[in-house]
């Protein structure tokens, strides 16, 4: 397809991808196949005497196929973005609206203060005038130490600011920038290290022995007395920095009062709460979340961003611009495909050009008003002072105005209110940005993936197996949480989206499902083979050609949508392994953990994930790309290290059985050989390592 021609005025421009037309082609061949494979199940149901086996393997396919489903319908119409910030540069300064930066950390022990620092201080120094930023960091840890942190970076800032403008510096997270070392310094640069350098070795000094000292700072932290517990304390909101006084942005501490018996609703409360917070002070149109992690790596990030949301055709619809979330240090071969390329690009750029990609909770620029009702509709908050279109002319460091910021940072604040259900970020799943996405879609809302050639965020990826599967189990029990609520993606997603976003958006929720067909196809052929009787077709019969076709078809079409959006094959491997570790363990867990949490008999929380780097022989074992099952390794891996034995000894029996009568069951053997070719580094870890990460005989034997 032509690409759209772009006038000089406009600010971006769309073209359909390429692969779409063979990608729609293929589309109804391999429906066709998946019908057949259907029929054929039937057939052997109604005729043969082995109902159970095919009732898992129907159950299986009828679930891959719904799968397969959501997966086309993403691939049905991907298109590719551009935008140009220069042209939106050439504007007045005065129309460049004013930003909201909300930056949520949790835990100054699994997210290190400087982290949060370089993070506040890489988005203070963007290429925008810096009198209309606000950086609003919410800290749902309640910690001194992060907020003497960011005291720090308060007074580092006026030093960091008019350096980088100045010398037109590209990595404006000082950590990034400073350890750079091959650079020729100048004397500027220099100071400018040891400072940094002081900076850090303060806050984590601070962080090393655990509080601040109060005698120093006593106004600010005498706050953090013997009453003061993270679960259990006042609302705390610090202008750190501000603008009134000199051109610099405004530099914002919030801390939510908490209290043992109010509900918090993790992530989505904290940023419903600088929702308000920053309503009251500074009001702005465009808001950018971020967790503490990702930093910006991009200066022109917002005005890329603006290219959408200040084009005067699309802005009353346009909910929200989503940058790809990407990460620093994975290793060559992302052995635990953290960078989840079908997850924040593949995906991406397909639900791209239906509705818009679906809100990734980090580095997401949003339009204010998304929050407050459909587009057509405003639905007004409970107070004048919130809503969207006020314009603030008055101070932030007024005492009306901070008194009113402590008030709607009050734990009992939303009681009664539509905070969490019709305004603000939506409460009721762990993935709440996921849900908070899918809802404002629902309501109409279109939003825009943006992706420039410099990246414009990289954040953290946990860096062992352990962390991964605790990562993936929380997002399993949120997408379920999805499934069963009464906006569920299965009845209230078709009927809202439609067939195709709809169907796309199943594509998440569905996941933890996924772990059904990948236990089916991980024992049962496998026990066949031993048993020596048969599940698939021999390979005289003609339906053994469906299966490879089936098999073959949809690998090769994953491998190739890895490869068009900037994936290698050895990563893509590495990815589909992964999805099988996944499938076995976090999805497996997911659903236990989301039926026990449903019958009341436990509570999963949101289980931070841990940021901080100074093991460092994780990190060695993380560059060498051995699989690091962590020290405590949990029962998480017993139904993967179970199937990966399982499949040694059916590959075993099945290799002997075609040696000895010179016919096998082909079709199980050659899906065991791919399994234990997948589960290589699980038996390194269970028979060949030494290490403390490999995989504990326990583990290993039930
Ligand atoms: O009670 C809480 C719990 C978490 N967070 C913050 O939420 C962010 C995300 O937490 P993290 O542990 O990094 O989760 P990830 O699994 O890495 O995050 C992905 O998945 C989450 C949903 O499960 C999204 O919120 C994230 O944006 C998305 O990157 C962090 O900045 C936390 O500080 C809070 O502010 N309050
Ligand atoms: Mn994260």
């Amino acid at each position: 397809m032509e690409p759209q021609k772009s006038h000089s005025t406009t600010l971006h421009a769309c073209q359909t991808c390429r692969r779409t037309v063979l990608y729609r082609c293929y589309a109804l061949i391999h429906t066709c196949g998946i019908m057949a494979l259907m029929y054929h199940h039937v057939h052997t149901l109604l005729t043969e005497n082995t109902a159970l086996v095919t009732s898992l393997l129907l159950l299986s396919d009828v679930i891959q196929a719904f799968m397969w489903a959501t997966t086309t319908s993403l691939r049905f119409n991907p298109v590719h973005r551009t935008e140009y910030p220069e042209r939106y540069v050439a504007k007045p300064e005065e129309e460049f609206p004013k930003l909201d930066v909300f930056i949520c950390t949790a835990d100054p022990y699994k997210e290190p203060p400087m982290m949060v620092v370089n993070t506040a201080l890489s988005v203070m120094a963007y290429d925008y005038p810096s009198d209309k930023i606000s950086v609003y960091v919410s800290d749902d840890g309640g910690s001194s130490l992060t907020l003497f942190a960011l005291m720090e970076a308060a007074k580092f800032s006026e030093h960091w600011l008019p350096f980088c403008k100045k010398n037109n510096v590209q990595d404006r997270s000082p950590e990034v920038y400073f350890s750079l070392l091959s650079r020729s310094w100048t004397e500027e640069a220099e100071n400018l290290k040891t400072m940094y350098e002081d900076l850090k070795k303060r806050v984590e000094y601070v962080v090393s022995v655990g509080q601040v000292d109060n005698d120093q700072f006593h106004e600010v932290f005498g706050l953090w007395d013997h009453n003061f517990t993270r679960t259990d304390h006042p609302s705390i909101v610090k202008v750190l920095l501000n603008h009134e006084t000199e051109a610099m942005p405004n530099l914002i501490y919030v801390s939510r009062e908490k209290s043992k018996v109010s509900p918090h609703h993790f992530k989505a409360g904290a940023l419903n709460t600088l929702l308000r917070v920053s309503s009251v002070m500074t009001n702005a149109p465009i808001i950018l979340t971020l967790d503490c992690d990702m930093y910006s790596n991009n200066p022109t990030a917002p005005l890329h961003a603006l290219c959408y949301l200040s084009d005067p055709k699309i802005i009353s619809s346009l909910g929200f611009v989503q940058f790809p979330q990407r990460f620093q240090g994975i290793n060559r071969n992302d052995i635990y495909a953290s960078e989840l390329r079908r997850s924040f690009d593949i995906n991406m750029v397909g639900y791209d050009g239906l509705m818009g990609p679906s809100y990734v909770g980090t580095g997401c620029f949003f339009n204010r008003r998304a929050f407050y009702g459909p587009p057509a509709k405003l639905i007004k908050p409970e107070l004048d002072e919130l809503n969207p279109n006020r314009i603030v002319d008055t101070s932030l460091k007024a005492q009306d105005v901070l008194a009113l910021a402590h008030d709607v940072a009050g734990c009992n604040y939303e009681r009664n209110t539509n905070w969490g259900s019709k305004i603000g970020f939506r409460y009721g799943s762990l993935v709440e940005d996921y849900y908070t996405g899918f809802m404002l879609h629902c309501e109409g809302w279109r939003s825009a993936f943006c992706r420039p050639q410099r990246v414009a965020f990289y954040g953290e990826s946990p860096k062992c197996l352990a962390d991964v599967m605790g990562q993936q189990m929380r997002w399993s029990i949120g997408l379920l949480e999805m499934v069963f609520s009464r906006y569920s993606t299965f009845t209230y997603g078709f009927k809202s989206l439609g067939m195709l976003m709809g169907l796309g958006y199943n594509y998440f929720t569905f996941w933890p499902f996924c772990s059904i067909p990948l236990t089916v196809y991980g024992i049962l052929p496998q026990l066949a083979i031993i048993c020596g009787v048969s599940v698939f077709p021999k390979s005289s019969d003609p339906w053994f050609w469906l299966y490879i076709f089936l098999f073959l078809g949809a690998h090769v079409q994953d491998l190739s949508d890895f490869l068009l959006e900037g994936g290698t094959y050895r990563k893509w491997w590495n990815d589909q392994r992964m999805w099988m570790i996944r499938g076995l363990s976090s999805f497996f867990f997911g659903i236990i953990e989301f039926t026990l949490k449903t019958l009341n008999l436990s509570t999963f929380h949101f289980n931070v994930t841990s940021k901080a780097n100074d093991d460092n022989e994780q990190k060695n074992r993380y560059e060498q790309e051995i699989f690091d099952f962590g020290p405590s390794s949990s029962m998480l891996f017993l139904p993967v290290t179970t199937v990966a034995i399982v499949n040694l000894l059916a590959f075993v029996c099945g290799v002997y059985g075609l040696i000895a009568s010179g016919e096998g069951l082909v079709l199980e053997l050659m899906l065991a050989s791919f399994a234990v070719m997948n589960c290589v580094p699980i038996y390194e870890a269970m028979m060949l390592r030494k290490d403390e990460a490999r995989l504990p005989k326990r583990v290993n034997f039930g």
